[in-house]
């Protein structure tokens, strides 16, 4: 399936986690783009030294640009993982310090550290980026001012080094400041993609979730069924004489009616269940890992819970409703329980209406 495609099928399916992929998938590719200039850099520096002459230093490059290489093509193999950024920020670090100390090619090696800034900042986020080129600033100013550090063969005299400095953690600065806007957009972009779905999936009247939603969860519990086959069952209540109410009495108390029974079915359901407002007066209650018995029982505790709403009102109001029960095996299509479990409230709706039909 074309990349695009599947882009646009996982943004349908769960929005929020798809802004959040984006992000990391942001983050690879700075991750492959840090990986390919290395690749170049040390590849030049190897052809450059085997052209001066010196074979152990062009060896050396060499190896490292096959390593990074390595790298590159690991990265792009494996599932996009935050793991990714972490391995290559640290394998670029090592390169860094190896090139600080041997100088690398014509003492260019210091020079490395620019290339660091934007991409930590890119690998890791402003806070974060910012932070692993504080310590890996102050690790070079260990290097290049405690007197004779071992193993330090490069020749970067004092103004270099100081102006290099200078310039590290001016360019990390101004660097983090620019990922900040970035990094609130990203956030008011997750804040606003929560909030909207939020409001897509629920139900405004009762605050309940609404159809849509309702048929996301049971997709979900079908495919994490798919696993385990576990059993659930579904209850589809709808009220009855619904219509009679709202003429006797007003649009405004059909309302708060549904709201008073949305309450209700929240009230007297477990976490992991979900109450959904699956039409006009109609309602549905997906059990996960409950059998036909459990549901049927709660179907009839929930009818004489609904009932009683109406014994608030002076004088009493007739609020009662019609379950039908129905259940299967997560897993497989769920289109077959919702259409038993429609067709049983109807058989409890020309029974005498105020039943459960399991
Ligand atoms: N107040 C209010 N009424 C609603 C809402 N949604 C649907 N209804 C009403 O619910 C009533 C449903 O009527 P019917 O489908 O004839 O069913 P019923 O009167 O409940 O009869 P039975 O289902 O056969 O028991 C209609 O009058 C709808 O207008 C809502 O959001 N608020």
């Amino acid at each position: 399936m074309p990349r695009a495609q599947l882009d646009h099928e996982r943004l349908q399916q769960d929005p929020v986690a798809y802004v959040g992929e984006l992000e990391l998938r942001r983050r690879i590719l700075a991750a492959g783009f840090m990986l390919i200039f290395s690749l170049a850099i040390t590849g030049s520096m190897g052809v450059m030294a085997l052209m001066d002459g010196h074979i152990g230093l062009a060896s050396t490059m060499f190896g490292i640009a096959l390593t990074v290489l390595g790298a590159y093509l690991g990265i792009n193999l494996v599932k996009p993982n935050p793991h990714i950024p972490l391995a290559v920020g640290g394998l670029l670090m090592l390169l860094y310090f190896y090139l600080l100390l041997s100088g690398g090619v014509n003492n260019t090696g210091l020079l490395w550290a620019v290339m660091l800034v934007p991409g930590f900042i890119n690998l890791f986020g402003y806070r974060n980026g910012a932070l692993a080129l504080a310590v890996l600033g102050a690790l070079t100013c260990i290097v290049l001012f405690y007197p004779e550090f071992p193993g330090l063969e490069a020749k970067y005299d004092v103004s270099y080094r100081a102006r290099f400095l200078a310039v590290f953690v001016a360019l990390t600065v101004l660097t983090a400041i620019l990922d900040t806007g970035r990094h609130q957009t990203q956030q008011a972009l997750r804040a606003l993609t929560r909030e909207l779905e939020s409001q897509a999936g629920t139900d405004a009247l009762t605050g309940l979730a609404n159809r849509r939603e309702a048929e996301r969860a049971i997709m979900r519990l079908m495919e994490q069924g798919e696993a385990d086959a576990t059993q659930y069952t579904v209850l589809i209540g709808d009220l009855d004489n619904f219509k009679q109410l709202n003429d006797e009495h007003g649009h405004a108390l059909g309302d708060k009616i549904l709201r008073e029974v949305a309450d209700m079915l929240r009230q007297h359901t477990r976490g992991g269940d979900l109450v959904a407002r699956w039409g006009g007066e109609e309602f549905l209650v997906l059990l996960p890992d409950t059998g036909r018995e459990g549901a049927r029982l709660l179907a009839e505790k929930l009818r004489g819970k609904i009932m009683a709403i109406g014994d608030d009102y002076v004088p009493p109001l007739p609020i009662t409703i019609s379950f039908g029960v129905s259940g299967g095996m997560a897993g497989a299509s769920a289109d077959q329980s919702l259409a038993e479990a429609d067709r049983k409230m109807y058989v409890a709706k020309q029974a005498g209406r105020n039943r459960v039909e399991a």
